[in-house]
């Protein structure tokens, strides 16, 4: 039975989904880092929100992870590069906090532009201050939105509620999707110019680091009101400090900051200054929303294959899940076999999908045939992995679809140039099976087993009583013979399975057979 840390705190409905798919489950919050390294070992799957930050060290101990899933948005947190190179799945459930976060930002909208906290306090501590606050009426001013994606676009839609005007910054937002939402699209300083107010949806990358700095801040009309529910490292802090202190920014309302938990900021106590604990995403719906999904998501990959909202391999569907097991087994088999019988460096590797299973999400399929060509060097490799490590390695990848397949209902065709030759190989599934149906040119028919050899030879008579001697005496008992050959008398290749591992001593045997050109192992 997998089994899963949850490492942050989250809705107790994450457990009951565990417990119900049959995933054992731990609830441990508030580790150390070195806490968490010493335990992570034992767990299969992570789930985090933002307090856990699996690192490189952390993800290094995690032996057995499979899958890291945040129950939220962000996974500025989680190393993506080092899980990705470990092979494991990092997902998250990008809706389900949603809208609660931009309710959250509309919130922080209200309370800069009335400045209701301080009020609040003030009032309670029986000052009654009504005379030191009058607000800025949120009707009619130009809202500047920064990242319209997701929460961006809820927040413009609850603006635009308001009879608020809104204007929005965002590299990929379509003009036409810009009509639909019903935003304006502008340039990003023409946003810090027009803008009465601006709020800040975009995750934590280096294009949107310091996003809004102290050049921006300058371009700003005076009493801007600014609101960030996104992450901290998009502001300038120290700028915005003085902006505030200044006066030209009136009022600045931040649920995130730099370096979390924040509990000294030299913004705390400036005027016009709120701050929220990133709250962002805590309502009781939200919560349950994020607990049940990455529940549901980490559980489905870990019990059935089926991925959903992963940042780092791509999604393979709960129906697909099954019907691409046999040829995601395949594609690895083939990808095995060549990686074993290359003894060079492959530049490129064209994967060819032919007949039915161009129908399918052939995807998964090209990560499992490199995963399995580059084991040969790498053994931890697996089909998250090998796609960044094929690209580091300048392993150039192509796939290409025919509707036709010959002598089968589909093919998986994989060729490998190196730097001296080109090879290929050919499978399909016949009754279920995997099978081989071409090597290296040589149309044949094998099954795949545990423990194989490879002979390359000249088509002549002897060869096959010539071998079966050399096996006999090293008591090396033949499962299944296939040979195939490109003509009479020609070049011909021969797959034998046997039981039990190949000596060295047996290899060299067979190469001193007369008509052997090659001799070479495979184990799958
Ligand atoms: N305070 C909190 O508790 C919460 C914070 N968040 C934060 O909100 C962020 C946004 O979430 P979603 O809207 O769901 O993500 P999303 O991916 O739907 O939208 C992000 C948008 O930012 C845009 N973007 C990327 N680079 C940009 C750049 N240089 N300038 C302007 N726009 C850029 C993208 O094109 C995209 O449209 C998350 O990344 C997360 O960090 C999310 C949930 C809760
Ligand atoms: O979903 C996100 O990106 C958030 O920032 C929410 O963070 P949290 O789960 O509340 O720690």
């Amino acid at each position: 039975m997998p089994k899963v840390l949850i490492a942050d705190k989250m809705s107790n409905r994450a457990v009951e989904v565990f417990k119900a798919r049959g995933v054992d489950v731990d609830v441990i919050t508030g580790l150390s880092k070195d806490e968490l390294m010493k335990i992570i070992g034992e767990y299969d799957g992570l789930a985090v929100r933002s307090s856990t930050r699996p690192d490189a060290e952390i993800i290094g101990q995690a032996t057995n992870l499979k899958v890291i899933g945040r129950a939220g948005i962000g996974v500025d947190n989680v190393d993506i590069k080092s899980a990705t190179d470990r092979g494991v799945v990092v997902m998250n459930t990008p809706f389900g906090n949603a809208i609660t976060t931009a309710e959250h930002a509309i919130a922080m909208l209200f309370a800069a532009a009335r400045q209701i906290p301080k009020a609040s306090e003030r009032t309670q501590n029986g000052e009654w201050p009504k005379s030191d606050y009058k607000g800025t009426e949120l009707f009619n001013k130009t809202l500047g939105v920064i990242g319209c994606g997701n929460i961006g676009a809820l927040v413009a839609e609850r603006a635009l509620g308001l009879k608020m005007k809104v204007i929005a910054f965002d590299p990929y937002l379509t003009e036409e999707r810009a009509r639909k939402i019903g935003v304006e699209k502008v340039e990003l300083d023409t946003l810090f110019q027009r803008a009465d107010a601006i709020t800040l949806h975009t995750p934590l990358v280096e294009s949107t680091k310091n996003i809004v700095n102290r050049e921006r801040l300058g371009m700003t009309r005076k009493g801007l009101i600014l609101v960030n529910c996104a992450r901290g490292g998009l502001v300038d802090e120290e700028a915005l400090k003085d902006a505030l202190d200044a006066g030209h920014v009136s009022a600045a309302a931040l649920d995130v900051f730099s370096i979390e938990p924040a509990k000294e900021h030299a913004l705390f106590g400036t005027p016009g200054f709120i701050a929220t604990p990133h709250l962002g995403a805590s309502t009781n719906e939200a919560q349950e929303n994020v607990a049940v999904q990455v529940a549901e998501q980490m559980a489905d990959y870990l019990l059935t294959g089926a991925i959903s909202n992963a940042i780092n391999t791509p999604s393979i569907t709960a129906e697909e899940a099954p019907r691409l097991k046999p040829w995601v087994d395949l594609a690895d088999k083939l990808g095995t076999m060549m990686g074993q019988l290359l003894h060079e460096p492959a530049k490129s590797i064209q994967i060819t999908y032919k007949g039915g299973i161009t129908q399918l999400n052939t995807n998964p399929l090209s990560a499992a045939a490199l995963a399995g060509m580059l084991k040969a060097a790498m053994p931890d490799v697996n089909m998250v992995s090998a796609p960044v490590l094929a690209k580091e390695r300048g392993i150039e990848l192509t796939e290409s679809y025919v509707n036709e397949a010959e002598r089968a209902d589909s093919l998986i065709r994989i060729t490998v140039e190196t730097a001296v030759r080109k090879f290929a190989i050919v499978g399909t599934i016949y009754r279920g099976e995997p099978r081989i149906v071409r090597l290296f040119g040589v149309p044949m028919d094998a099954a795949f087993s545990p423990s194989m050899i490879y002979v390359r030879n000249d088509d002549k008579p002897g060869f096959i009583g010539e071998v079966g001697r050399v096996l006999g005496e090293a008591k090396t008992n033949i499962a299944t013979f296939s040979l195939g050959r490109k003509k009479e008398g020609g070049e011909a290749v021969c797959l034998i399975s046997v039981d039990g591992m190949v000596s060295d001593a047996t290899v060299a045997a067979i190469q001193a057979i007369d008509q052997v050109k090659i001799v070479d192992r495979v184990t799958l």
